[in-house]
């Protein structure tokens, strides 16, 4: 059984699109991350997955049950955790007293050892917290139950770097334990460290569904040589090389002459095409390496989809039964909670 299956989920909002045929499933087990540009429909995809707004077509499954069925998700969401954006919580209580709240209404398998490694001061009202501290008590509550699928929408916003890389290997360390993690980010770099699979979302499409390894193979390489001759930008006009530049940062005009130099570019070409013509030079120095993965997004964001411009915000939010629920704990057991509307 896929821990999510969707079936051309659709969500507006109005005459706003949300996201809209969207169709992939993760795999028990698997640490999957959603990327996409601001406003491609990754909260939208998420907040829908949880049951809290309802799809406007399709359908999905999340640990196998329907996410339109109340009392189904109810079920569900006791072996689910939920790391919201921006966590909204009630600003008077502390986060002690929400720790305890949730551990109340979920249970508390692991929040000791979750402090150990984010530690928000539970003492303090959360009025006063930092945007880090909100997060790092965001994540203690997400995961305090030891749910075995986890859904976050950018979770190391507003983490310090420390943090930040503390985050991803406990993601590690889960993916070891056998839990399955979903997560929205555009940031590529974090990704590529934390998931084994990638969905690219656009304008509320899902344009690519991909191993990183698989997508960063079609990245192409990034190579950097340092001739000793002249480099004419001319010279390197052949299939493959992109992003060309000669020189330290220097500009990529056809024509442009310059002595002893660097060039650097991404390439995807024929790799004897590219020796045979470095055999031209006298080189003094070469590097090749893995492409960011960052090149193969931009290439995907480079196209949009024609009918984008419906994608633009109308202010109607034309939520369905089950939903938002605003901010602020409330009496039922949902991670929907600790969120805000948005
Ligand atoms: N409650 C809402 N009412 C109206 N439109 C909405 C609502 N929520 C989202 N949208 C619209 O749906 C589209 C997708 O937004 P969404 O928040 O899902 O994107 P996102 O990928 O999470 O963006 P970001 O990276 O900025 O958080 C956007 O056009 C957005 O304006």
């Amino acid at each position: 059984m896929a821990a999510i299956q969707t079936d051309e989920l659709t969500k507006y909002y109005g005459e706003t699109r949300g996201i809209e045929d969207v169709s992939f499933a993760v795999e028990e087990g698997e640490v999957f991350g959603f990327l996409g540009p601001n406003g491609s429909g990754k909260t939208t995809l998420i907040r829908t997955l949880l049951g809290f707004q309802s799809p406007t077509g399709g359908g999905a499954t999340m640990l196998g049950r329907d996410v339109t069925d109340e009392r189904e998700m109810i079920e569900a969401r006791r072996e689910i955790g939920y790391l919201p954006a921006e966590p909204v919580f009630d600003e008077n209580a502390t986060g002690r007293r929400l720790l305890e709240y949730y551990g109340a209404l979920r249970g508390d398998e692991r929040s000791d050892e979750l402090l150990d490694m984010f530690d928000p001061p539970l003492q303090r009202k959360i009025g006063g917290y930092s945007r880090g501290n909100k997060q790092m008590l965001g994540i203690v509550l997400a995961f305090m139950h030891d749910p075995n699928l986890i859904l976050m929408d950018e979770p190391t916003s507003g983490l310090d770097p420390l943090k930040q890389e503390r985050f991803v290997e406990f993601v590690g360390r889960e993916h070891d334990r056998g839990k399955t993690v979903f997560l929205s980010s555009h940031i590529l770099g974090e990704v590529q460290k934390m998931c084994e699979r990638v969905g690219i979302i656009r304008a509320g499409r899902l344009v690519e569904l991909e191993n990183v390894e698989t997508l960063l193979g079609r990245s192409g390489k990034f190579v950097r040589v340092r001739v000793a001759d002249e480099i004419r930008v001319d010279d390197f006009a052949f299939p493959g090389v992109h992003d060309l530049t000669v020189g330290s940062g220097g500009t990529t005009d056809a024509g442009d002459r310059r002595g002893g130099e660097t060039v650097t570019f991404t390439f995807t070409g024929e790799y004897n095409v590219l020796l045979d013509h470095l055999t031209g030079y006298d080189v003094l120095d070469v590097e090749i390496e893995e492409a960011p993965l960052e090149e193969v997004f931009m290439r995907f964001y480079g196209e949009a989809p024609p009918d984008e411009a419906r994608g633009e915000p109308t202010g109607d939010s034309g939520d369905g039964p089950t939903g938002d629920s605003g901010d602020g704990p409330t009496d039922e057991p949902v991670d929907e909670q600790v969120e805000g509307g948005g």
